[in-house]
């Protein structure tokens, strides 16, 4: 597209030069906002892996683990929905319906499943998605936040595109198999369930909700993994991937 910039027709200069002022003022801003935003989500999962490490040392065991953690985890993990506003409003070229998926299924985890679900919280596979988490997050913001500042190092790239091949299934292997621990307690307490008669007359049973969600990962998880490995080929290898209209 061909822009009055560039066709560079009269049209009073003073107009267009106070839009790029405006659009180089708003790229300034949103980089440095994006810049302080990632330091602060990398030093929050860095907070979270001491955490982890520390109580790990001092008690010999991961029971416990997750109470000690909880308050640090639902705050980062929370924060993360601005990262869905960020491709909103076009500050990150990144897919918003991609983003999406991945920030809300990591919140439903934190907060409908283990906030929730107080019996499973020392389950070993809600241990195995926070320690894959906090990789993949300690990587992944320290890469943008380097990549901002225009001073990547090689390895960080190399991590950040490279870990997630078994970081990925890892975390969804934790992700599933706390979900299916969670189902008998769910089950049993009837949380989140809405029984019939009631006065809006409506039923809903979260036990088959989350068959059904568990159910959503098989279409929805390689499309994010698919996703990643494009990604790899494009920073990596240096791959442009033309996409067809149809
Ligand atoms: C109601 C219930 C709903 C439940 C739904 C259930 C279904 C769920 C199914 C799937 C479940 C998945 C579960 C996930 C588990 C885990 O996370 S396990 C741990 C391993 N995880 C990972 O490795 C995560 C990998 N995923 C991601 O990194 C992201 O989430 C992503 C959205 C997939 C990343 O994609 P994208 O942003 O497109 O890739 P990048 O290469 O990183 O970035 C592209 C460009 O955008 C820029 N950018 C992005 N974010 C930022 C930022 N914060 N700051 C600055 N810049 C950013 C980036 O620099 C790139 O820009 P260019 O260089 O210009 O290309």
């Amino acid at each position: 597209m061909a822009s009055s910039e560039e066709d560079g027709a009269g049209g009073g200069g003073s107009l267009e030069e106070k839009e790029k002022g405006r659009k180089r003022r708003l790229g300034a801003l949103a980089t440095a906002w994006l810049i302080g935003y990632n330091i602060a989500m990398t030093a929050g999962w860095l907070v979270l892996a001491i955490a982890m490490a520390r109580f790990y040392m001092q008690k010999g065991t991961y029971k416990g683990l997750y109470k000690t953690i909880q308050k640090t985890l639902k705050f980062f993990q929370t924060f993360a929905v601005l990262e869905v506003v960020h491709c909103a409003v076009g500050i990150v070229h990144t897919s918003v319906l991609v983003t999406g998926v991945q920030v809300s299924s990591r919140i439903f985890m934190v907060w409908f499943i283990t906030h929730s679900i107080k019996q499973i919280q020392n389950e070993e596979s809600v241990i195995l998605f926070l320690v894959v988490w906090t990789v993949t997050e300690i990587t992944r913001y320290s890469f943008y936040t380097f990549n901002l500042l225009n001073h990547l190092p090689y390895f960080i790239k190399w991590a950040r595109y490279n870990f997630f091949i078994i970081l990925y299934p890892a975390g969804v292997a934790g992700e599933l198999l706390t979900i299916y621990a969670a189902l008998p307690y769910v089950k049993k307490t009837g949380i989140f369930s809405l029984r019939l008669p009631n006065k809006y007359n409506v039923s809903f049973d979260y036990y088959y909700f989350l068959i059904i969600v568990m159910a959503s990962y098989i279409p929805l998880f390689p499309q994010l993994y698919f996703h990643m490995l494009w990604q790899r080929r494009k920073v990596l290898h240096g791959e442009v991937i033309v996409e067809k209209d149809d």
